[in-house]
C-alpha cells in the first residue's frame, strides 16, 4: 500500500480512483425471455427503433371509422357494416355511406380517413349494437387518427449506451421491438465488516458492545444505488483472517467495500492486512467525515474500498467515492448526482480547513431549504441524527460558519 503523505482534496482523490476503474464487460441479452430483469441494466450500446411507433395507423378513440366525405352533410346516416376492436386485423372494405364500429388501439380501415366518437353519434343513446348510426359533426380526415411512426419512426434511435434501463425506457424498447440488448448489469459487491465491538443487531450488549449497523448501512445504500444482492461478510478482527477473506472476496467479486480498521489504532487490522496490497493507496482527504480513504485494486483482481468505521464517515466515503466508481463500472454515463442549491434553515459551524459534508433533512417549499441532521462539530459517528437524513450539504473548505439564509450547494440522496 502506498500512502500520499501531502492532503488531498475530494476531486483529486475521487479522480484517481475513477481512473483505476475499468468498465465490466458488456452482455448481450434476449429478452424474448422478459424485460424485466433488465431494470437497472446500463446499456452498453445504442438502440434503434425496430418498426414505427405506432405501428400502423389507428383510432383514438371509441367510435366509428368514416370516409370524411361521407360526414360532409351531418347529420347523417352511415350503415354500420361491422366492428373492428383493438386486436382485431380485418381491414373492411367502406363503400360510399357505410362505416365500422372501431375501438381505440383498432387499425384504422384502408378506405376510411377519420373516426367519429361514439359521443358525436346517435350510438351515445342507442347503444353500439344498430345497423345504422347516425354521425352528428363533420368529421375532418384524420380526425382521431394515430398516425403509424408519429411517435417514433423505424431506425430511430431510442436509448444511448450510458443509459440505464429505466421502466419507462425499458416499456420504449419492448414496444419498439427490441430482441437483444447489450447492457453492463451491476457490478458485484462484497461489504467486509471487522471490528471486535460488534455485535449482531438484536442481541444482547455487554459494556464496550454496539449493535453492527455498517453492514446494514452499505447493503442498503448499494441497494438504493440499483445493487441489489451484496454479498455481506463479517470477520473477527484477525489479519490472517481478514487476509483470507479479502482473497476469496476479491476473486469473486468486482468490488469489495469494508468499513472500519483503517485508522492508526492497535487493532485496526484493515490497513495492516491491505499494507501488503501494492496496488492499494491510503490517502487524507480534505474531506470532514471521512478523512481517512484507502482505495485501490487488490492483488485477487476486485477493487476495494476500506472505509472508515464511523457510520456516517462511512456514508459519506460511500457517497463521493464508492457510488461514482460502481458507476463508472456499470459504464453510466452521468457517475456524479447533479449538485442543487440549497437556502440554510439555520446556522452551523463549517469545518474550517476541510470541505464539510454535512447530513441534511430538506425543508420544501418555494425555495429548497436544508438543516443539518446531526450536531455539525461531530458528525463521524452520529449514526443516530443520521438516520433522517436525505441528502447531504457541501460546505467549502474554508468557510468557518454558514448563517441562516445561506446558500449552499447539495447533494440529494432521498426525494
Ligand atoms: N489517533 C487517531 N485516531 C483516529 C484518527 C486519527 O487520525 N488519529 N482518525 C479518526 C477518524 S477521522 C476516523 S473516521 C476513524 C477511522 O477509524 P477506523 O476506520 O479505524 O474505524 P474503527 O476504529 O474501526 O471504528 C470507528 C468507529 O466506528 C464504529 N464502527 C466500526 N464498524 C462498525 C460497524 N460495522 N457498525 C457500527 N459501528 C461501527 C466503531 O465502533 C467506532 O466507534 O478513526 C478516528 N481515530
Ligand atoms: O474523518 Mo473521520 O471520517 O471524521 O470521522
Amino acid at each position: 500500500m502506498s500512502t500520499g503523505n501531502e492532503p488531498v482534496d475530494l476531486e483529486t482523490h475521487r479522480a484517481r480512483l475513477l481512473a483505476q476503474i475499468a468498465p465490466l464487460a458488456p452482455q448481450s441479452i434476449e429478452v424474448s425471455g422478459g424485460f424485466a430483469a433488465l431494470h437497472g441494466a446500463v446499456l452498453a450500446e445504442d438502440v434503434a427503433s425496430a418498426h414505427p411507433l405506432p405501428l400502423w395507423d389507428n383510432s383514438a378513440m371509441d367510435g366509428y371509422a368514416v370516409r370524411s366525405v361521407d360526414t360532409a352533410a351531418a347529420p347523417v346516416a352511415l350503415k354500420v357494416i361491422g366492428e373492428v376492436p383493438a386486436g382485431s386485423g380485418w381491414d373492411p372494405k367502406l363503400e360510399p355511406g357505410q362505416c365500422v364500429k372501431i375501438m381505440t388501439g383498432a387499425p384504422i380501415p384502408t378506405d376510411a380517413d377519420a373516426v367519429a366518437r361514439i359521443e358525436d353519434t346517435s350510438a351515445a343513446i342507442g347503444g353500439w349494437d344498430v345497423d345504422t348510426v347516425q354521425v352528428n359533426v363533420q368529421v375532418p380526415p384524420g380526425k382521431d387518427i394515430r398516425r403509424s411512426g408519429e411517435d417514433k419512426a423505424a431506425g430511430d434511435l431510442m436509448a444511448y449506451a450510458g443509459e440505464t434501463l429505466s421502466a419507462a425506457r425499458l416499456s420504449a424498447l419492448a414496444a419498439a421491438g427490441a430482441s437483444t440488448l447489450v447492457v453492463r448489469t451491476a457490478p458485484r459487491v462484497a461489504v467486509l465488516v471487522t471490528g471486535a465491538e460488534l455485535r449482531a443487531s438484536g442481541e444482547d450488549l455487554s459494556r464496550g458492545q454496539i449493535p453492527e449497523t455498517n453492514s446494514l448501512l452499505m447493503a442498503g445504500l448499494l441497494a438504493e444505488s440499483g445493487i441489489q444482492a451484496a454479498t455481506v461478510v463479517h470477520c473477527v478482527d484477525d489479519i490472517c483472517a481478514v487476509r483470507e477473506q479479502l482473497d476469496i472476496l476479491g476473486a469473486t467479486h468486482d468490488a469489495v467495500l469494508s468499513t472500519g480498521g483503517v485508522g492508526p489504532g492497535a487493532y485496526d487490522v484493515m490497513r495492516q492486512v491491505l499494507e501488503a496490497e501494492p496496488g492499494v493507496q491510503a490517502a487524507r482527504v480534505k474531506i470532514r467525515p471521512g478523512q481517512p480513504q484507502c482505495a485501490g485494486r487488490l492483488e485477487s483482481g476486485a477493487m476495494v474500498f476500506a472505509l472508515p468505521g464511523n457510520p456516517v464517515s462511512a456514508a459519506v466515503s460511500f457517497e463521493l467515492f464508492v457510488r461514482p466508481c460502481l458507476r463508472a463500472m456499470q459504464g453510466h454515463r452521468e457517475v456524479l448526482r447533479p449538485t442543487l442549491r440549497a437556502v440554510a434553515a439555520v446556522g452551523w459551524k463549517a469545518a474550517a480547513g476541510r470541505m464539510q459534508v454535512i447530513p441534511v433533512v430538506f425543508q420544501h417549499g418555494p425555495t429548497l431549504r436544508c438543516a443539518p441532521a446531526v450536531h455539525a462539530s461531530s458528525i463521524s459517528h452520529s449514526v443516530g441524527g443520521f438516520g433522517a437524513a436525505q441528502g447531504y450539504a457541501l460546505v467549502p473548505a474554508g468557510a468557518t460558519q454558514i448563517n441562516p439564509g445561506d446558500e449552499v450547494e447539495v447533494l440529494r440522496m432521498i426525494p
